[in-house]
């Protein structure tokens, strides 16, 4: 693990990149450096950030997304956990990619200070594992209601194994409406970079 500044990141070539932030603690409490261009950039995540976005899920196994950008608008996107923990997925939706309609999936918790990079190409999405949770994260275009992309969350060739508790899912209706991958015309190209297991932690 590389660390730079308070964020740690694995050297390794699959396009999702995981990030670390590193907690500083003393008798107040603590400190963490949540985003730091230069580890971005050593952690191969080569995009300039304009907007910072916030959420507030109140149930447990609420499911937002699969959601992406169509270009000219498309998002990458740096995803962690402000408040709980989530099980944050990218799906691979980028035409000719041998991964394509695979996905990784990360625990991301307020307590851990874990991140995800998602770029151009995933879909993203993220389920809440416990009550009243708040995700920020960080994307590389503006939001575009016009350029606005998903897929269903239980999409059965994607095949998501979603933790979810006995009262299921709390999704919008608008998510609930979302395509299924077979019906999909993907506006992304691959970039040779097959998706990768994520390293275990
Ligand atoms: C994304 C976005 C939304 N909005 C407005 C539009 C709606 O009135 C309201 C809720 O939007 P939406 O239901 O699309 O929010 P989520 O379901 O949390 O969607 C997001 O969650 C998944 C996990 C993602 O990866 C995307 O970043 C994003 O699609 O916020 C804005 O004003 N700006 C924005 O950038």
């Amino acid at each position: 693990m590389q660390l730079l500044f308070g964020l740690s990141f694995a050297m390794f070539s699959s396009p999702i990149v995981p990030l670390q932030a590193r907690r500083f603690g003393d008798a107040r409490g603590w400190f963490m450096e949540t985003y730091s261009e230069a580890a971005a950039l050593a952690a191969g995540i080569e995009v300039r950030f304009v907007q910072d976005n916030q959420s507030f899920s109140a149930a447990v196994g609420t499911i937002r997304g699969l959601h992406f950008q169509r270009p000219p608008r498309a998002q990458a996107k740096l995803v962690r956990c402000v408040r709980g923990s989530i099980m944050d997925y990218a799906v691979d939706i980028r035409r000719g990619s041998p991964t394509y309609g695979r996905h990784v999936a990360a625990k991301l918790t307020a307590e851990g200070g874990e991140q995800l990079f998602v770029p151009v190409g995933f879909a993203h999405a993220f389920v809440t594992l416990e009550p009243d949770v708040e995700v920020a994260y960080k994307v590389s275009d503006v939001y575009a209601p016009d350029c606005d992309g998903g897929i269903v969350w239980n999409d059965p060739t994607i095949g998501i194994d979603w933790p979810l508790p006995e009262t299921g899912a709390v999704l919008s209706d608008k998510d609930r409406l979302l395509p299924n991958l077979v019906d999909f015309d993907s506006p992304f190209e691959y970039d040779g970079r097959p998706l990768e297991p994520l390293p275990t932690r």
